[in-house]
């Protein structure tokens, strides 16, 4: 991983995915095994997995998910992190901690606002209510511009506009999805590229 501004690629299903975001310099690629056009299986994660250095973190991206389901996926997968989008307690990342993995906690400004390392996650990802939507949300709302925590911009980014979201929100990181596709669900290498670029531009 770079010392500047962490970028993450989500949602990636192919090796041309993958290795355009390895050679754009993204600090880490995410694979979604939840209901979605973006889904892969643990086997296919597992074999992209092994095109992807050591430097890249591999992210596993899970939606309510039981979790002997995460566990058992991310083991087969063999991922360094996993993202969770959902209502999952303590006890839940407590376990999760134990298998090694990175957590990530995706979560939402709603009638709450969530603290980075309230369920003792490693990062916090500020999303959208619908997560890969590629819908925006008030960034201006999150409280942690510049606090040296590790929490993730997240929501609608794209080429166009990550750039501006990250001077004004001061991130430690951001991560993207819909807006490098060129059509839902199927990613697009310039629009990859670009971003990953446009992101640091704006660090
Ligand atoms: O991508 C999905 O379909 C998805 C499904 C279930 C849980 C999470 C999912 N995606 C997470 C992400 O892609 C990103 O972490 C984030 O939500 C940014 O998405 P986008 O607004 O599309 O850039």
């Amino acid at each position: 991983m770079s010392n500047s501004l962490f970028v993450k690629i989500c949602g990636l299903k192919t090796e041309r995915d993958v290795d355009t975001a390895v050679e754009a310099g993204a600090d880490a690629i995410g694979f979604v095994f939840s209901h979605s056009p973006r889904r892969v299986d643990a086997a296919t994660a597992a074999r992209l997995c092994r095109r992807v250095p050591e430097n890249v973190l591999t992210v596993g991206v899970f939606r309510e998910e039981p979790l002997r389901d995460v566990r058992a996926v991310a083991t087969e997968a063999g991922i360094r992190a996993v993202q969770l989008h959902g209502p999952e307690d303590r006890g839940y990342y407590a376990d999760l901690a134990t298998g090694g993995w990175t957590l990530i906690r995706a979560a939402a400004f709603g009638d709450t606002e969530p603290r980075f390392g309230e369920l003792g996650e490693d990062m916090l990802l500020l999303d959208a209510p619908v997560p890969g939507s590629g819908v925006a949300w008030d960034w201006t709302r999150g409280p942690l511009a510049d606090s040296g925590e590790k929490w993730l911009l997240a929501g609608g980014l794209s080429p166009d506009n990550v750039r501006d979201a990250v001077a004004a929100t001061r991130p430690w990181g951001v991560d993207v999805s819909s807006g490098v596709e060129q059509s839902r669900g199927v990613k697009d290498p310039a629009l990859i590229t670009a971003f990953v670029k446009a992101a640091r531009a704006g660090a």
